[in-house]
């Protein structure tokens, strides 16, 4: 499980700890040196003598820092000092007159080049860069020479320390003209002039709190991240720039310590799930249990115009591990799903999740199936009388019109962008699909908080927001997963993992968000199962379920 903490909370936790004199920045930047060593070794690396690579030498490599005016700035320069020490050519491109003092001299003893950026008026995208002193030992005075080109963009790494957790707003000033300019003057990624792009901290212009992406930014192909993860890391768009991930333990009592962090609510504002957190939690049935006890599902999806949503929710359904799956719906649709899993029943009886809504309209014709759905979720939601005990449902696609209702959380909801705009558009939101990408946190948490259901807000990482304090943020999906289909599959995938805790989430509705996290995460994962590296249908992704949950229960 990554958890990642806010700005503010990583600060407070730091304080203690400076004030007893511990040197965060020193442990940070060494620590950002030797992922950064790592990662150049082993993209130099060379045949072995038994046949296989060996990492290869790092001596000589040019790295860029780009040097913001804060403390993000200071963790770049010491890394690049450390780096130095080993016989890497470093040269800090500074984007502020003033910088970390400390790491400025830390870096000329090393022998680093230091030059000042001069963005120019207009920041057009060619930085001119003036080099103002260096050599080894950085004595004497500045030796003003004019060397044109983008910085960082002939390096052989790039160290973005332009701004960190103390970031406002869209990256502005020099910084901002010098990312502008390697945008541009970057090779294409794939290219091996490109050079490896390591983000300190976070990706310098990311919103470090809630994942938004206001301005220019550096794509990182790596992430060092200092105390905790941030919740922009996890958090799409900007999980998509993060690259790879390395957090950096500083030692940060994030939740407290000892008996005040077991009595404070204090929790990770996003958590990421990882597979062993999910394999951890699958329910496996023992020698006591029946199909009753594993979970029925109850699939309400599907009309004549669209039967193959039915088919898809059902068949995963099954094949996630139902005990039982009943599907509700017209008679050829039932037969069509009978006919692609014969384990489906269409009789009527006792459920403990629905899945609701894949594959009929919001509007127009349906078969009847909109009045079976809204019978369902009034009795999911505990609020049709003599309907037996609440239990969680799955609203999808053509449901998502049907909550006239507040909700429970145990009741989920399952939009993509366009449709989740349109719920708030339906309550009186001027929200559109752009606005919902460019911010998907914020609006998932909106419609939680308009509808009181969990939602699972679908796109290339998914978000999930609930009555917890904890959102979740995935992001272990091919983007082939993006095929029509995949998110009936989700629905039913989804229903299963309810219906078998259902009990459980509608005594502690905020746990229906971890679950649904999995499923997103068991989603992605039998997604590059189905055809790993190539595209995938949404039945294979269905028929991927069976193995991807055996080899994520082979972890435990
Ligand atoms: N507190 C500590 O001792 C530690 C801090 N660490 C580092 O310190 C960073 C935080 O340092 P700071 O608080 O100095 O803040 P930052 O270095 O993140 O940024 C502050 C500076 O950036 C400028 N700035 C803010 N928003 C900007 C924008 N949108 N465009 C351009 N410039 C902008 C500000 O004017 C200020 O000069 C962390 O991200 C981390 O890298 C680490 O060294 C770990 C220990
Ligand atoms: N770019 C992407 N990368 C990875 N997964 C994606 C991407 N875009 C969409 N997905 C996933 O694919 C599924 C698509 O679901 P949805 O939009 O409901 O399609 P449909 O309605 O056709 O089934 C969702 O689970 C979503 O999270
Ligand atoms: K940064």
């Amino acid at each position: 499980m990554i958890e990642a903490w806010p700005a503010a909370d990583v600060r407070a936790a730091e304080e203690p700890l400076l004030a007893a004199g511990v040197p965060l920045m020193e442990r940070a930047a060494f620590a950002l040196a030797a992922v950064v060593r790592r990662d150049l070794a082993r993209r130099r690396a060379v045949p072995g003598p038994d046949g296989g690579l060996v990492e290869g030498s790092v001596r000589g490599a040019r790295v860029a820092l780009l040097v913001g005016a804060g403390n993000n700035g200071g963790d770049a320069l010491h890394a690049g000092a450390f780096l130095a020490r080993r016989g890497l050519a470093v040269t800090a491109y500074l984007a502020d007159e003033r910088v970390h003092d400390g790491g400025l001299a830390a870096l000329r003893g090393a022998g680093g080049r230091v030059v000042v950026v001069d963005a120019g008026a207009g920041a057009a995208p060619s930085a001119v860069a003036t080099e103002v002193a260096g050599g080894a030992g950085g004595a004497g005075g500045a030796s003003a020479a004019g060397a044109g080109g983008t910085a960082g963009a002939g390096a052989d790494v790039v160290l973005d320390g332009l701004v960190g957790i103390g970031a406002r707003g869209p990256l502005r000033g020099t910084g901002a003209a010098v990312v502008a300019a390697l945008l541009e003057a970057l090779p294409e990624p794939g290219d091996p002039a490109r050079p490896w792009v390591v983000a300190v901290d976070v990706p310098s212009g990311v919103g470090v709190d809630d994942g938004t992406v206001p301005g220019p930014v550096l794509p990182a192909d790596r992430t060092v991240t200092f105390g905790a993860a941030k919740p922009g890391l996890l958090l799409p768009p900007a999980t998509h720039l993060t690259g790879a991930g390395a957090v950096i333990d500083l030692g940060l009592e994030l939740a407290g310590t000892g008996a005040q962090a077991a009595a404070s609510a204090r929790r990770p504002a996003v958590v990421r799930l990882e597979d062993t957190d999910v394999a951890r939690a699958w329910p496996v049935p023992g020698p006591a249990d029946h199909k009753y006890t594993r979970g029925v599902v109850g699939v309400v999806a599907g009309t004549a115009t669209y039967p193959g949503a039915a088919v898809l929710a059902s068949s995963a359904a099954v094949r996630a591990g139902a005990g039982m799956v009943r599907y509700q719906g017209p008679d050829a649709v039932g037969q069509a799903v009978v006919a692609a899993r014969p384990e489906v029943v269409t009789a009527g009886g006792r459920v403990q999740a629905w899945v609701l809504g894949p594959g009929f309209p919001a509007e127009g014709d349906d078969d009847g199936q909109r009045d079976r759905a809204r019978a369902a979720l009034a009795a999911a939601s505990g609020l049709l009388p003599g309907a037996g005990a609440p239990v969680p449902a799955v609203v999808d696609a053509g449901a998502l019109a049907l909550l006239d209702h507040r909700c429970p959380g145990w009741v989920v909801l399952t939009p993509h962008a366009g449709e989740l705009a349109a719920l708030l558009r339906s309550r009186g939101d001027d929200v559109d699909r752009a606005a919902v990408e460019a911010h998907p946190l914020r609006w998932a948490r909106r419609a939680h908080e308009l509808t009181g259901a969990t939602v699972l807000l679908k796109g290339g990482a998914t978000v999930v927001v609930g009555p917890g304090p904890t959102a979740y943020a995935q992001a272990d999906a091919p983007g082939w997963l993006a095929t029509a289909g995949a998110g009936d599959v989700l629905a039913g995938l989804l229903g299963t993992m309810l219906a078998a805790r259902s009990a459980e989430v509608v005594a502690h509705p905020e746990r229906a968000a971890e679950i649904a996290a999995a499923a997103a995460l068991v989603h992605g994962r039998a997604a590059e199962r189905a055809n790993p590296g190539g595209p995938v249908a949404a039945l294979d992704v269905a028929g991927a379920l069976p193995g991807t949950v055996a080899a994520l229960l082979a972890l435990r």
